[in-house]
């Protein structure tokens, strides 16, 4: 059998500011495969994970993100699975790469000279009888996420106007072409469905625009306090990594032929025994778990196994590490699976903070948060409360698998390469309740002993030491008194750098200093961003003064993330209500004055007016590099003040009054 993908497999890349790039040299076959030849010149800035973008009346929407790596050698390959690459003289670009594994034989033909690509593809692939252009984005794009209810939007659209078409559709004139269902399916004889809801706006799109609508949507899909619904037809498959070990619900939309999709599992099975026993890589392993999903399934999990661990892809690998760990993938059948397993969407999403586990991508531009009653009544009322415009839209709750959550906006949907910080707020993070609590039953926690001891090793007193254990409470009240909480009334709980990085050790980012250290390096001392984020943390305290929630409610534990991406926009939203209480009644909070055990007070003012404070320096210190006679008279004031606020800083607006 013999395919043809044309007009031509055109791989663009888009890495940084406004940085785009054809890189025609690729090879593809049918189904989507996309993989650059090892030694390919743009192998190293390629490396990564790419949304694909598939077209033609028969693609068929098995693949949504590809590897732009592959690395099969000849010595490489396990017996029976020879994978054989062919470098014809005296052409570096044009190679021949034969595969015969014991089941799939096939063979794929690159000539850079032609634009077209030619694919001699085993009979186990479906026969195409059209042709497939399939373009790969390098990056993060919500539009291209092909559930089986959601169609690339742009399907109509030659790939590199992927982006295009969100940024038009982000305009509000709803530019992308969308098509209804039936008239998808006469033009393809796909058995996709088009979703006819657009996918989600982006994140700097008119909040106000159709909240209104999604609020009604919420209010008719989950009244009030009312019961969780089952919206279990929504049929999408997802996987939820919990303590490593991973659980599928199945779609029951059937893209992939059953055969298939047997025989793909088995060899994935195959692959995920063999990745046990490989070193565990940030990119691999991030390419498994998505492909590890099922078959038609959008939705990922994330696993970040440690606080510390970092299982978001780096950029700043080793390229030889990458190469080397890639070429543990040597099974060319295998990595094909994986593939084209690999059906959600890319996104950059991560989850900076908070308990592990507790998120999932969802399809759509959302993201599902293990349900809590708290959090859901909260979220409920900030709906409808003039806060909304700070806070994820709520779509109301999901019940699937007998697993509740949380449906919220996505806030990291259609960024690219998006910059992210998580500052809890508040001068304290633990409920007066837990208190009352910690009196009545003195639960030890070796865990929290053991965080304790990796922060400093001299924190537990002489009996914790001996115990090897703390009680939660005071685990709590040590984190708040280390870190910036009881003094500023918010810390830092993690950063990503748009290269991915992620930075977590804010254990005792405590001082005037280095918070505006933080800052600096969150924003890379632009000014621009700082001044974005000035501003909008200036319109969210006013507001809060206007909301109805705010004023009725004590908010610990909750954070404002604080997210820009390259295009230098910046915003900052609410999140986490999971310990937000309804303040009892005759109590009114004024979140602007010092935590006694009683008054309830949360200090969520005080972390917003340092925030502030801080931004303020950080502003001044990022112009002064600017050099200016009048800055750096200001610069060096502020660093007198920074020096005798460091000295004073000894006001602890929690009052720490451990209970035991
Ligand atoms: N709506 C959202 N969109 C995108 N990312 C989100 C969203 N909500 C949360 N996150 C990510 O997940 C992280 C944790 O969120 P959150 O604080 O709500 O979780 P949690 O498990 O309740 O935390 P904690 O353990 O502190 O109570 C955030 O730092 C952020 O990176
Ligand atoms: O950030 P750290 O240092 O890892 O500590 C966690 C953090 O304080 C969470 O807020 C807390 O959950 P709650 O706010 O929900 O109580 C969690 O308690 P837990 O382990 O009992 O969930 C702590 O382990």
């Amino acid at each position: 059998m013999s395919v043809t993908t044309s007009p031509s497999v055109s791989l663009e890349m888009r890495r940084g500011e406004g940085e785009r790039r054809k890189l025609p040299d690729t090879v593809a076959e049918e189904g989507g495969i996309v993989c650059l030849l090892e030694g390919h010149p743009h192998e190293e800035e390629m490396s990564g994970i790419y949304t694909a973008v598939l077209q033609g009346p028969r693609a068929t929407p098995m693949l949504q993100s590809a590897q732009a790596v592959l690395s099969p050698r000849a010595d490489d390959g396990e017996e029976g699975e020879p994978d054989v690459i062919h470098t014809p003289e005296g052409s570096p670009h044009s190679r021949e790469v034969t595969h015969t594994p014991p089941v799939v034989t096939g063979e794929l033909t690159h000539t850079p000279e032609h634009t077209g690509v030619t694919a001699h593809l085993p009979q186990t692939h479906k026969p195409a009888t059209h042709d497939t252009t399939l373009t790969l984005t390098g990056e993060t794009t919500h539009t291209q996420q092909t559930n089986t209810p959601v169609h690339p939007t742009s399907h109509t659209a030659p790939g590199p106007s992927t982006q295009e078409g969100r940024v038009r559709e982000e305009g509000g004139g709803g530019g992308v072409e969308a098509k209804e269902d039936g008239e998808r399916e006469k033009e393809g004889g796909m058995q996709w469905t088009e979703r006819k809801e657009a996918p989600r706006r982006n994140l700097w799109s008119l909040r106000e625009r159709g909240m209104n609508e999604r609020r009604n949507e919420g209010r008719r899909e989950w009244p009030r306090g009312g019961s969780l619904e089952r919206t279990s037809q929504e049929g999408c498959g997802m996987g939820w990594r919990r303590g490593g070990k991973m659980w599928k619900e199945h779609s029951r939309d059937g893209e992939v032929e059953d055969g298939e999709r047997d025989e793909a599992r088995s060899v994935l099975e195959e692959e995920k025994r063999r990745v046990k026993e490989t070193p565990h890589h940030h990119i691999l392993s991030r390419v498994l778990v998505h492909s590890s999903t099922s078959s038609s399934s959008s939705s990922s999990s994330f696993n970040f196994s440690s606080p510390e661990s970092d299982e978001v892809f780096s950029e700043g690998e080793e390229t030889s590490s990458r190469r080397r760990i890639m070429r543990r993938c040597r099974s060319w059948r295998t990595f094909l699976t994986m593939m084209q397993w690999s059906k959600r969407r890319q996104s950059s999403w991560v989850q900076l903070a908070g308990h592990q586990g507790n998120f999932q991508l969802s399809e759509g531009g959302e993201v599902l948060k293990r349900w809590s009653e708290t959090e859901g009544a909260c979220l409920s009322l900030l709906m409808s409360d003039v806060l909304r415009v700070f806070v994820p839209r709520y779509y109301g709750p999901l019940s699937r698998n007998g697993n509740d959550y949380l449906r919220l906006e996505d806030l990291l949907s259609g960024l690219t390469h998006p910059v992210i910080m998580d500052c809890k707020m508040g001068v304290r993070t633990y409920l007066e309740e837990e208190i009352a609590k910690a009196r009545m039953s003195h639960t030890l926690r070796n865990d929290m002993y053991q965080k304790m001891v990796k922060v400093d090793p001299s924190a537990p007193l002489a009996e914790e030491h001996a115990q090897g254990a703390v009680t939660k409470l005071r685990y709590m009240q040590w984190r708040d008194s280390v870190s910036s909480s009881s003094t500023l009334g918010f810390r830092i709980e993690g950063i990503m750098l748009e290269n991915g990085t992620v930075l977590r050790d804010f254990n005792r980012t405590q001082s005037i200093g280095q918070l505006i250290d933080a800052f600096l390096t969150f924003t890379k001392s632009n000014l621009h961003i700082l001044r974005a984020y000035q501003s909008r943390l200036q319109a969210l305290s006013d507001v809060l003064h206007e909301s109805e929630f705010f004023n009725t409610h004590e908010l610990i534990g909750s954070s404002l993330l604080f997210v820009h991406d390259s295009s230098s926009k910046a915003n900052v939203w609410m999140i986490d209500f999971g310990k937000s209480m309804p303040t009892p009644e005759g109590i009114h909070l004024q979140h602007d004055v010092a935590w006694t055990e009683g008054n309830r007070e949360d200090g969520y003012l005080i972390g917003l007016a340092s925030i502030n404070r801080l931004l303020a320096k950080a502003i001044r210190r990022a112009r002064g590099s600017g050099l200016e006679r009048s800055d750096s008279q200001t610069l060096a004031g502020d660093r007198e003040d920074e020096d005798e606020e460091e000295n004073t800083q000894s006001v602890q607006y929690g009052s720490l009054n451990p209970a035991q």
